[in-house]
């Protein structure tokens, strides 16, 4: 059945992180998933509400199938979201969930090393990293990783890196410090903007349902 049937709200949930705290957003907004989505193999998942599935992807998918409208909504990381571009999205919510911050970071003195050469950046948000230095006028050679950015300045691959930082343990446990804050991260509701005229009335009761399950009212 696809997103384009008229009766049916596809909801995109980002696995991992995100999901644990989005599960009980969705039990306090009375969206019950068939067998729990944390536990189970299964990629779709229908719900206690007819005309409502569920779709649990990896989080960095999650803009991309809701914009390409293969999911009506999603439910995706700030993060992730600046670094899709995010324009083709409505982002009606901020969940409040899953928060953090996106920061540079790096051994003690690390952003004053180099000063005659392009600085050694390691992330995976490529985009959100090439922006915030130009915005800043420094030069940067960007290095993509995708996972255990903190390694990257312990090993010299890189001067310093752009992460998500939140107890501050794994920079601490790798001996780095946080630097700047680029963002404010949260997980945001986003909406396709097609179904948003299409499908209104069952969005808008949605969007509705995510505020109230958000802010940890029964519906
Ligand atoms: N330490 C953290 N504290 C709070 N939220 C976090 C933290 N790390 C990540 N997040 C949020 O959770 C999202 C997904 O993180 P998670 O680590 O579960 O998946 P991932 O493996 O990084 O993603 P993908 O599988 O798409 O590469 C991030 O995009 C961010 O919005
Ligand atoms: O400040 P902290 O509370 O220590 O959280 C920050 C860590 O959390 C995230 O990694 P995650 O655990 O998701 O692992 P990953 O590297 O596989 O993405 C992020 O990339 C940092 O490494």
């Amino acid at each position: 059945m696809s997103s384009s049937d008229p009766d049916m709200v596809t909801l995109a949930l980002s696995k991992g992180r995100i999901l644990e705290d989005t599960l009980p957003v969705l039990a306090a907004a009375g969206i019950e998933p068939e067998v729990d989505p944390g536990k189970s193999r299964k990629l779709v998942f229908e719900t206690n509400k007819p005309g409502l599935r569920l779709l649990v992807i990896r989080a960095s998918d999650v803009p991309t199938f809701v914009a390409y409208g293969a999911a009506d909504v999603g439910v995706a990381g700030k993060d992730v979201l600046i670094e899709h571009g995010g324009a083709d999205l409505y982002e009606p919510l901020d969940l409040g969930i899953a928060t953090c911050r996106l920061m540079t970071a790096g051994l003690p003195g690390a952003m004053d090393a180099a000063q005659h050469r392009p600085l050694r950046v390691a992330t995976k948000y490529v985009e959100t990293t090439r922006a915030h230095f130009a915005r800043i006028g420094r030069q940067v050679e960007i290095i993509k990783l995708y996972g255990s950015m903190e390694l990257a300045p312990l090993v010299g691959l890189a001067d310093v890196i752009v992460d998500l930082v939140d107890t501050g343990n794994t920079l601490r446990a790798n001996g780095l410090e946080p630097f700047e804050v680029l963002e404010d991260i949260s997980a945001r509701l986003v909406v396709n903007k097609a179904a948003q005229k299409m499908k209104h009335a069952a969005i808008s009761e949605l969007v509705e349902l995510f505020d109230r399950g958000a802010a940890g009212q029964v519906a």
